[in-house]
């Protein structure tokens, strides 16, 4: 069987990886949401509600949603993975070499769906059985983590990237997330259907890597086939953009890398909350960076060096890597408050299910009005809940497979 592969953002979505939210959500409060990358406190049953309508229209338009609470258990099964995920969730810097094994050792008593819960959800100090002497757990507060929880695997784009046949395991720029990219690595690997091998022969159809230097899924977008933009901003580091366009020239699996520069702030922190692809020769930008957004344009020359040329505007480096005459942009309203309330809300990060159709969240009827007026069909989706961490459709998913686009 053909490894499944994507080569586009827009190309018919046949299988997406999701993460239905849930008790990491609870974790959260007002004292540590900045450092868990929450601009609210979500209200966790609605948050699932609205993502089971999410899965649900997924499901309606032909895609099949592998969620990746599911998958991780089974993967499970494996003692390799069980001892893999424990070693990464206990973090001896924080608790010590005796504690850190004492709760090693409890996470090992746990079945694999506790297990699973406890390595997404987290554990307080107060849910361990952990006693004996330890100075870490005495100055402590109960609800105090032993095992941080990771409230963003939801925003699944993030954390694993696929592009063509293979899976790249991100190197996550925020300490909050660093451990999500192993953890769904883990899962992925693991899992007897999605079936990705282990990561050491980089030329195998299928594989997982992952660059050192920080590169999150968010800021990669598949543009063409062999067509990558990379936003390098608050997450993904120029050395992140570097290692990784290195790796997909030397895989054959991109001729040539856009490196975008995006502000280094929190609405815009990856370069999908600006812009996302619609159509094969049209985007959503946000109006605010449209005319200031620039490319410098990445090709291998030879097997170790780089051509590097830049930087120009991004729409007319784009067109010309993507062989086409012209990038288009919605126009979403010059400058318009309306724009930058809904950037804010993720109104720019549609996921599309195919050429023309995207998802988007329903609150943003400025930006959705003029993508249908521009001939996107637009599926909306609630997302109050859903959004209080700053994500929206596209953040929200990982595309597994894709149909080629014509
Ligand atoms: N691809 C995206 N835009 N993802 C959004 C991630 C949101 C998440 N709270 C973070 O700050 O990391």
């Amino acid at each position: 069987m053909d490894a499944p592969r994507v080569d586009s953002e827009v190309g018919a979505l046949r299988t997406v990886v999701l993460h239905r939210p849930g008790p990491e959500l609870e974790r959260l409060t007002p004292r540590n949401a900045d450092r868990l990358l929450f601009d609210g406190i979500p209200w966790v049953e609605r948050a699932q509600v609205e993502h089971d309508a999410f899965a649900d229209l997924l499901r309606a338009h032909g895609v099949r949603v592998l969620l990746l609470g599911d998958v991780l258990v089974e993967a499970l099964a494996s003692p390799a993975a069980r001892e893999a995920g424990i070693a990464d969730a206990v973090d001896e810097r924080a608790l010590g070499r005796e504690l850190g094994e004492a709760v090693r050792a409890e996470l090992r008593g746990f079945d694999d769906a506790e297990l699973a819960a406890a390595l997404i959800g987290g554990r307080a100090f107060a849910e361990l059985g952990v006693t004996g002497s330890s100075l870490v757990r005495a100055m402590s507060a109960p609800h105090d983590f032993a095992v941080d929880p990771l409230p963003n695997l939801m925003f699944t784009r993030d954390s694993s990237i696929r592009v063509g046949p293979r899976v790249v395991a991100s190197s996550m720029g925020m300490p909050a997330r660093r451990r999500e990219a192993s953890l769904v690595a883990l899962a992925q690997r693991h899992h007897p259907e999605l079936g990705v091998v282990a990561p050491t022969a980089p030329r195998d159809p299928l594989s997982v890597y992952s660059s050192d230097p920080a590169v999150e899924g968010g800021d990669v977008l598949l543009l063409a086939p062999g067509v990558l933009a990379v936003g390098v901003g608050e997450r993904t580091s120029p050395a992140g953009a570097e290692s990784f366009a290195r790796a997909m020239f030397a895989d054959g699996l991109a001729h040539t890398v856009l490196a975008v520069p995006i502000a280094q702030r929190r609405a815009t922190m990856h370069l999908d909350t600006v812009a996302t692809m619609v159509d094969t020769d049209t985007m959503v930008i946000y109006p605010g960076v449209l005319d200031g957004l620039e490319a410098w344009t990445v090709r291998p020359d030879g097997p170790d060096h780089l051509d590097i040329r830049g930087p120009e505007p991004f729409r007319p480096a784009a067109a010309r890597a993507m062989g086409i005459d012209e990038l288009r942009a919605v126009d979403t309203g010059v400058e318009s408050v309306a724009a930058e309330r809904e950037q804010w809300d993720d109104g720019n990060n549609t996921l599309a299910l195919a050429p023309g159709r995207v998802v988007a969240y329903e609150r943003n009827t400025t930006t959705n009005a003029r993508l249908g007026a521009a001939g996107i069909e637009v599926l909306t989706i609630a997302g109050f809940e859903l959004g209080s961490g700053r994500g929206g459709p596209r953040c929200l998913s990982c595309p597994w497979e894709r149909a080629p686009v014509e």
